[in-house]
């Protein structure tokens, strides 16, 4: 008998239609100039758009609008809120500045934007993810809060990405977690050749642990891939991102009925995940554990086979058959086909669950081995953190005793940079100076989260979802650049449209400023009035505040040691 082929969802319509060899990222520097937006890159990392909004607040412009208050949204932050002396919700400032020094941004996804931050409670550094848009529906914020929820009831585990708070503040979802080095999709696409065999067993031991926590715990996770896995400096996998996650029914009688009842408003609620790690049996509301083992299975086809997983045509439809890409996988070992076909058998009463895959000689032999280094690497990692502590306290005792066979260390000579890095340079002290300048408004985004340009590195979903917004399906739309993007996504007021092209690594502009910037009272930019004029150095000379901040700004720009010199100057110097 002929099998039907599975439907296609609408949405992989533009797929690619068969395996390929995965696409290396550039190198960063020459990335971070052409941008990941680059519309040569393969369709291969995107998910469903978005739903459109159904409406937005409205604002007054009329009546002065107050920021929305500081919710705390996870159990824990609800119980044991931040002391008053860290904490204080009369002041001005948000909670984020108040706790946090922002360290700068890390990532961007399609939902929000991750930051490095210091946390001023326990001095400890985390990620702080935010949601870039407001939530727009009630619907919207009770999906977050779940997602937030669900994650903060996981128990901790080595393999699943710590959980420390999560809060709503100017109807923007906050979630602060652990924070990882990288992802494993930026990870393997950064390495300049195959991984290999070796580092796939790696990722496979780590994740099996992972989703043993999960499902054992009565979740599922429903969207596991590459993307939604961090690496550790030490190369520990910590699954995370449990927006979708599900809550399987309990075991007992009592509890399977109503564990049903919840399964089906789950069901109901239940969101697609990417189609390329996608089960089959998710297309026709089979939703479980087993498909999981699914998503990772093509995970570790993706990683150890260095290929572009499709997500439509012919071979996806063959890869849900149970057919593997022979051309790929042949040249790995017969131990790895084996668990692969295991995890990749097209019904979800033929795969193997996660324990019967834990339990495999194979399995069990790489898991012990990558026990031992995993621990080697972070007892290693641990003494040279402690040694880099102790020779720096030391260094800095020595220092202050001054005495005369210590060196000091050189003051930096100032030197005339390249004139790429000028302009660079000119484009973040625009935007510093622009987010220090514009007054705080109380409705818009706190000014420590201007956006960043250069550097930033999206989250590769992000491009595609970007790009299926703009396009609405078709793929023959070319992608504007990062920047417009940014724009779009991040300004709320026309003051706030920023025009500036890609620039340096984002800085902090809080009350928390990073050494070395300037620190300015907030003035409103715009046309030249007497309180704007200190955006423009050569106003400032009129008026003795605004020279006094002239003058700490360019003190400032002189600390820093990078002064552009003219040719002119130069040539009197050396004359
Ligand atoms: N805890 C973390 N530690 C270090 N980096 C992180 C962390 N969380 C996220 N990132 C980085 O930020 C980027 C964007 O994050 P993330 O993918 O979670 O956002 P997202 O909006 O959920 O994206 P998407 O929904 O498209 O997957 C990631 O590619 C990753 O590099």
């Amino acid at each position: 008998m002929v099998s039907t082929p599975l439907p296609v969802p609408a949405h992989f319509s533009q797929a690619q239609q068969s395996f390929s060899l995965k696409k290396r990222r550039l190198p960063f520097s020459s990335s971070a100039s052409s941008s990941s937006l680059s519309p040569q890159r393969p369709l291969s990392r995107s998910l469903p758009p978005r739903p459109p909004s159904k409406g937005y607040p409205p604002l007054s412009r009329v009546f002065p609008q107050r920021r929305a208050p500081w919710t705390p949204l996870s159990c824990a932050l609800i119980k044991n809120p931040p002391p008053r002396s860290l904490y204080d919700p009369d002041r001005p400032q948000s909670f984020f500045s108040q706790c946090f020094i922002n360290l700068g941004l890390i990532g961007r996804g399609s939902f929000g934007e991750v930051y490095k931050v210091k946390s001023l409670l326990d001095g400890r550094q985390y990620a702080v993810k935010r949601a870039v848009q407001r939530f727009r529906s009630q619907a919207e914020r009770s999906r977050s809060i779940k997602e937030a929820r669900n994650h903060e009831r996981l128990h901790p585990h080595p393999h699943i990405l710590g959980f420390s708070a999560a809060w709503e503040e100017g109807g923007h979802l906050y979630i602060q977690t652990e924070l990882c080095c990288t992802s494993l999709l930026l990870h393997s696409e950064d390495q300049p050749s195959n991984p290999g065999e070796a580092c796939a067993w790696d990722y496979l031991c780590d994740l099996l642990l992972a989703l043993d926590h999960l499902h054992s715990q009565g979740f599922a996770h429903l969207d596991l891939k590459p993307a939604n896995v961090f690496l550790t400096c030490s190369r520990r996998l910590k699954l995370g991102d449990f927006g979708l996650l599900l809550e399987l029914p309990g075991e007992s009688e009592e509890g399977k009925v109503e564990g049903r009842e919840k399964e089906k408003r789950e069901k109901d609620d239940a969101q697609e995940g990417d189609p390329r790690y996608m089960a089959p049996e998710l297309l026709r509301g089979e939703y479980g554990p087993a498909a999981d083992v699914f998503s990772l299975g093509v995970s570790i086809l993706e990683l150890s086979c260095n290929i572009e997983v499709p997500k439509g045509g012919e071979g996806w439809q063959q890869l849900r058959k149970g057919c593997l890409p022979s051309e790929f996988t042949n040249g790995l070992s017969p131990d790895l086909q084996v668990v692969l076909r295991l995890m990749l058998a097209p019904e979800p009463r033929d795969r193997a669950t996660v324990q019967q895959l834990l339990a495999l000689p194979s399995v069990r032999k790489h898991r012990w081995r990558r026990q031992v280094s995993l621990r080697l690497r972070e007892s290693w990692l641990s003494i040279l953190t402690l040694t880099q502590f102790i020779l720096s306290a030391g260094w800095s005792f020595l220092s202050s005793l001054n005495l005369p066979f210590i060196p000091r260390c050189p003051s930096p000579t100032p030197c005339t940079p390249p004139r790429e890095s000028w302009e660079r340079e000119g484009d973040v002290s625009a935007l510093q100076h622009s987010a220090m300048l514009s007054e705080p408004d109380t409705l818009t985004d706190d000014p420590v989260f201007l956006p960043d340009t250069l550097g930033l590195r999206h989250s590769p979903t992000f491009t595609h979802r970007i790009q299926a917004r703009l396009s609405l399906g078709s793929t023959s739309t070319p992608l504007p650049n990062s920047s417009s993007l940014a724009c779009d996504s991040l300004s709320h007021t026309p003051t706030r449209s920023l025009t500036h092209t890609p620039s340096s690594i984002h800085s902090n502009v809080s009350r928390h400023t990073l050494p070395g910037s300037p620190s300015l009272s907030p003035i409103r930019l715009g046309s030249p009035t007497p309180s704007n004029r200190s955006a423009d150095p050569q106003l400032l000379s009129d008026s003795p505040a605004s020279s006094r901040s002239c003058r700490s700004l360019a003190e400032n720009e002189q600390r820093s040691g990078f002064e552009p010199k003219n040719l002119l100057s130069l040539f009197d110097e050396t004359t």
